[in-house]
């Protein structure tokens, strides 16, 4: 999409929808995904009655879907638009510039994965993408748990002008969004302010992914049948941002079990629960299970996202509160239960995820400790 088309887009759609009753599914009259306005919650007064009724609002978009939509966020339309411009300038270079930066060069699961070697849910997704994380020095093998090699620097591409900056400049901003939910989620939940927000002490974790899914009926990249461009999962961490583009795909798995369509809405991101807060709360809140389908579309035209995952510090020990104020939510989620959190320690988890998602790169760098159960680094082999 070129900037032109973009405005041209949020104009057409502002104009077609004038109250925010999308994505109300008229196919299947279910389940809608609910709008919150951020620039209702004032972080500095958290009891005046604009924060109150946004808090209200969270506990509810919290109990029932667990997925929905902020709008007023206050990250410009301009910085979104050159993150996209950005993302697809890089995947259409020739495909031995984009493994310049491939991930398996990375010990640290930072870099470019090429269509199809993901795994998610057993299965190879239909997807390309870069995963990038907080820019951090490496630590050294001795005396570091192994996921502390989750830490380390990114690979950026070169081509592309101002791909390092502008990308940054999103994270930043989609992080600092994220932060201000959680700090809602945390009086949301009546935790403890200080508690809740030690997990998150000056270390905590954000992770992003710059994602291109290929139409289904794209003649060039001719996506796996099964059309999944990724398959159905929970996030791992404590609550995921995301933008995309105008295409959709992103489907959501309601309560009941069925799969709700997370239409695009311009100018805003769509938050989801991860695992974390599913433990964190004893499954009173659940992680949502979703996954995107490809399309098949006219023009074979790609569909473009931006994933921000935070998670506590990766040494964090996830505690379990008791909340007295909900129910426990009955789960239905298609994610088998060896793909899901398996252990106190954050970071055991995240390194899993890593490991299942990404064989060859895992090969590279680590092996399982068969005695231990344990997967560990393997030493460098210097020259
Ligand atoms: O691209 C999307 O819409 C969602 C991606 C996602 O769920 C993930 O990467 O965890
Ligand atoms: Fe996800």
């Amino acid at each position: 999409m070129t900037t032109f088309s973009f405005y041209i887009y949020i104009f057409i759609y502002l104009f077609s929808h004038t109250h925010f009753s999308f994505p109300f599914n008229h196919k299947k009259m279910t389940i809608s995904l609910p709008i919150l306005d951020l620039s209702k919650y004032q972080l500095d007064q958290p009891d005046s009655a604009s924060s109150k009724e946004f808090l209200k609002e969270l506990y509810d978009a919290m109990s029932e879907v667990g997925f929905f939509y902020i709008c007023n966020h206050g990250v410009p339309l301009e910085l979104q638009q050159k993150s996209f411009d950005s993302i697809k300038s890089f995947f259409k270079l020739p495909i031995e510039q984009k493994l310049e930066i491939e991930l398996k060069k990375s010990p640290h699961f930072r870099g470019y994965s090429k269509l199809n070697s993901e795994t998610t849910d057993y299965k190879q997704d239909n997807r390309e993408q870069i995963d990038l994380g907080r820019d951090q020095p490496t630590v050294p093998i001795e005396n570091n748990p192994t996921y502390a090699h989750l830490r380390g620097p990114n690979q950026w591409p070169r081509q592309i002008p101002g791909f390092k900056e502008t990308i940054t400049e999103l994270m930043d901003s989609m992080a600092e969004i994220g932060l201000i939910i959680l700090n809602a989620m945390a009086r949301v939940l009546e935790f403890n302010q200080e508690e809740f927000m030690s997990l998150f002490g000056k270390d905590y974790g954000v992770r992003c992914k710059l994602i291109r899914y290929p139409a289904l009926n794209n003649p060039i990249d001719k996506p796996l049948d099964h059309g999944l461009g990724v398959g159905p999962h929970k996030d791992t961490g404590f609550l995921a941002l995301l933008l995309q583009d105008e295409i959709g795909g992103l489907q959501v798995q309601a309560q009941n079990g069925q799969w709700l369509d997370a239409e695009p809405i311009p100018d805003t991101f769509i938050v989801n629960i991860g695992e974390i807060l599913e433990r964190l709360t004893r499954q009173t809140f659940v992680a949502t299970t979703h996954r995107v389908i490809n399309k098949s579309l006219e023009n074979y035209a790609d569909r473009f996202s931006i994933p921000l995952f935070l998670s506590p510090s990766l040494e964090t020990k996830i505690p379990q509160i008791d909340l007295n104020t909900a129910t426990k939510r009955k789960i239905v989620s298609d994610v088998k239960q060896d793909q899901l959190l398996q252990d106190e320690i954050y970071g055991v988890n995240e390194l899993g995820g890593f490991i299942r998602s990404h064989k060859e790169t895992a090969d590279t760098w680590y092996y399982l400790n068969q005695e231990q159960n344990q997967w560990q680094r393997k030493p460098l082999i210097t020259p």
